[in-house]
């Protein structure tokens, strides 16, 4: 296994008063590639804004044997933590050769990261070829399919050298294909670094998932492989207590992982 491990303990956030994250432990060994599942208002994003420092919270985020918690945004991210949103956050205006070059480019002028280059960085070189937009790199972001918008915003962590990255539904709205494309490329950067992925794409979530953490109304209801959690009593009721609940866009099928146990049973 390589990249580094997270080691989280008695996580807490609260929003004047109401707890969203509820002294949640994991155990994220290095190399993993962990998915963290869990109805609407689990609390995963909040415990990933924790990590990266977008909230307060108490207890223990250790990260390359170091504690993260109470550290300010850009510090943590120094540290090689990177995250990506719901939303792409790439410049539309800029290519995508620009966009990797500024998220690579600490210490060099606008003016030296505008131009087009002759010679690529190396890592922005590695970067095109591990999300495959080598054949992109002089087209404007904006003009990207949305699936490849999404690879970009992984690129910019990748030059980085993010070695933990978390990621909130990288596949929500793509089409089939560009979800098998960014299981691979998860796959391929899981090679040498750690990944965290928020989703709710149940057969996403079978097809790539090393490991799985399920959340609960802000506590870890369990944690193992795949065939562990859908095999637990209390994800499958969690997941059968939603079945009613309307999806978001790009959400699973309602009651997916029983529906898998049942067919497994
Ligand atoms: N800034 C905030 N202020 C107040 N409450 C918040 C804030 N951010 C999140 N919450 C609440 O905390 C709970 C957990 O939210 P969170 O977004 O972490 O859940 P989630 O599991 O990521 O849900 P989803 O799958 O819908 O994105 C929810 O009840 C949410 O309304």
């Amino acid at each position: 296994m390589n990249g580094d491990g997270l080691t989280v303990r008695d996580l807490r956030v609260t929003f004047d008063g109401f707890t969203a994250v509820d002294g949640v432990d994991l155990d994220i060994l290095p190399g993993d590639l962990r998915f963290l599942i869990g109805p609407n208002g689990a609390g995963k994003t909040t415990v990933v804004d924790a990590v990266t420092g977008l909230v307060k919270a108490t207890g223990s985020v250790r990260f390359g044997g170091e504690e993260m918690l109470g550290r300010p945004v850009h510090r943590i991210a120094r540290n090689g933590i990177g995250r990506t949103f719901q939303t792409a956050t790439v410049f539309e205006e800029l290519t995508v050769l620009q966009n990797l070059d500024i998220a690579a480019g600490a210490g060099r002028s606008a003016l030296t990261m505008l131009r087009r280059r002759r010679d690529v960085p190396e890592p922005v070189v590695r970067a095109l070829e591990t999300t495959g937009l080598t054949g992109l790199r002089d087209r404007p972001a904006g003009v990207l399919a949305h699936g490849q918008k999404q690879w970009l915003e992984i690129g910019m962590l990748l030059v980085q050298d993010v070695r933990l990255l978390l990621l909130d539904e990288p596949v929500a709205g793509m089409s089939h294909d560009e979800r098998e494309a960014t299981g691979e490329l998860l796959r391929r950067i899981g090679e040498d670094r750690t990944v965290v992925v928020i989703e709710h794409d149940m057969d996403f979530m079978r097809s790539f998932a090393r490991s799985v953490t399920v959340l609960h109304a802000g506590k870890v209801l369990k944690q193992g492989t795949v065939a562990e959690v859908q095999a637990d009593a209390r994800v499958q009721e969690v997941y059968l207590g939603r079945a009613t609940e309307p999806e978001p866009a790009g959400g699973p099928e309602p009651a997916a992982v029983p529906a898998t146990v049942a067919e497994e049973a």
